[in-house]
């Protein structure tokens, strides 16, 4: 449900977004605070019953505020790289309730890790268990670790984001039998303690039953694994990838009901395999930032090609929001000065990229038209700023977060001497 004011205008967070892209420029990123601290409240309420660790899945959007709001809540946070732990540590994040994850995290990744104490490590393969455990050797120390597996599921979503198929490059298979021995080796080491086993399906998911599969195919594996090694889990982390609505075809589940999917499965599978209840641990991003966010762009030139296509250019583009040209998402846009007038043309939302590719949404349905317009593109809060680029040399845009009529900045728009800021001349 979006918000028109009585100027017609759309409105985010109490603000009037037509007043945000005057004060501070377009393209914007917008995040609609109460949406976000709403969406975590779901997580909470809808796991409420069990023992569970929600872990915030950064990769969809981390900033220094964004740590702050997670940690605020109270969530723990999964960082991918040593820029997203660089980003929890400057934060001053509780680095106990941190996981590093990655396919290929490197010694000085690893390093800075265990010298600041991150709680878990889940470790994805057998080279970096090699890795981590030199580095603990070095430094004469211990650490908690996760497995990551692979479960051999198929999620049901985009190829490029699908993950727990047998065909992927992350984890250990299960199938295969790389499983069961890392969870032999990990266990031999008097440097890793092992403390449970995860696995993430993929992203963007609507089909729940993905989910119940998954947690019957590990907790399955922990039995087996129990039977042959004697150890039981304390920890099962299943990952993120709950999907969110970008358009009006899209019906995603709600955060409660994937919640009751997971408790009922976990309960049925964890009674079945007779395992030793572990603690849950879930990872999402998507699902938590999403739909907090939009992006606000001015209108620029427009094409008109008679009988075949209306192309609209805005001021940003892939290099603000490649997942039109990536994944072929399809977005849902209102023109924020216009949001109570009627449809009248099909349009396509072009960006400014020097990619044919540069399109942000083929045929929209958008009131007339015209330069100076501005565009609100809704659920760009995971995967855009996080995912965004200075492709043609464009910098990045500004983010604000909104919330009962005031907007605070929490990423400066970059400058074009922030562009150069690395360039050497010689
Ligand atoms: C290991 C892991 N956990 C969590 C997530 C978060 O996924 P999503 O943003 O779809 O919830 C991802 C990304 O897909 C991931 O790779
Ligand atoms: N970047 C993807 C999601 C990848 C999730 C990370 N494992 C997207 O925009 O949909």
């Amino acid at each position: 449900m979006i918000k028109v004011n009585a100027k017609g205008h759309l409105e985010i967070g109490g603000i009037d977004a037509v007043d945000l892209a005057e004060e501070f420029g377009t393209p914007l990123y917008c995040i609609d605070e109460d949406i976000l601290r709403k969406n975590i409240e779901e997580y909470k309420d809808g796991f409420k019953q069990i023992d569970i660790d929600i872990a915030y899945a950064g990769k969809a959007f981390l900033t220094l505020a964004m740590c702050q709001i997670i940690m605020e809540e109270g969530l723990s946070l999964d960082v991918v790289s040593g820029g997203e732990l660089y980003t929890a540590i400057k934060a001053g994040f509780n680095l106990k309730k941190v996981y590093f994850h990655g396919n290929n995290k490197s010694v000085s990744e690893l390093t800075m890790a265990v010298e600041n104490g991150v709680g878990r490590i889940v470790v994805d393969n057998f080279h970096e268990l090699g890795l981590l455990e030199d580095i603990l050797e070095k430094h004469n120390t211990k650490q908690d670790i996760l497995l990551r597996l692979s479960p051999g599921i198929e999620a049901h979503t985009h190829s490029y984001i699908s993950t727990g198929q047998l065909d992927s490059k992350f984890g250990f298979g299960i199938n295969d039998g790389s499983a069961i021995k890392a969870i032999k080796t990990a266990l031999m080491s008097k440097r890793l303690n092992l403390t449970g086993i995860h696995a993430h399906i993929g992203s963007q998911i609507f089909a729940l039953e993905s989910y119940s599969e998954e947690v019957n195919v590990l907790c399955s594996f922990l039995r087996m694994v129990k039977a042959e090694t004697g150890w039981s889990a304390k920890e099962l982390d299943i990952g993120g990838g709950l999907g969110i609505k970008y358009n009006g075809q899209d019906e995603p589940p709600a955060i409660s009901e994937y919640a009751q999917v997971i408790i009922d499965s976990f309960k049925r599978s964890v009674d079945e395999f007779q395992i030793k209840i572990p603690r849950l641990i879930i990872e999402p991003g998507r699902s938590i930032i999403g739909n907090a966010g939009y992006t606000l762009y001015t209108v620029g030139s427009i094409k008109d090609i008679p009988g075949i296509r209306k192309y609209v250019s805005v001021d940003g583009g892939m290099a603000d929001n490649p997942r039109t040209a990536l994944y072929g998402a399809k977005y849902h846009a209102v023109l924020a000065n216009k949001a109570d007038r009627e449809a009248v043309e099909m349009v396509s939302i072009a960006g400014k990229c020097c990619e044919s590719g540069d399109m942000l949404i083929w045929d929209i349905n958008l009131p007339e038209i015209e330069p100076g317009d501005i565009l609100a593109v809704f659920s760009t809060g995971a995967y855009n700023y996080s995912m965004s680029s200075n492709y043609n040399r464009l910098p990045r845009p500004a983010v604000v977060l909104v919330r009962d009529g005031n907007a605070k900045i929490i990423v400066k728009r970059e400058t074009y001497e922030d562009i150069i800021r690395n360039d050497i001349m010689i």
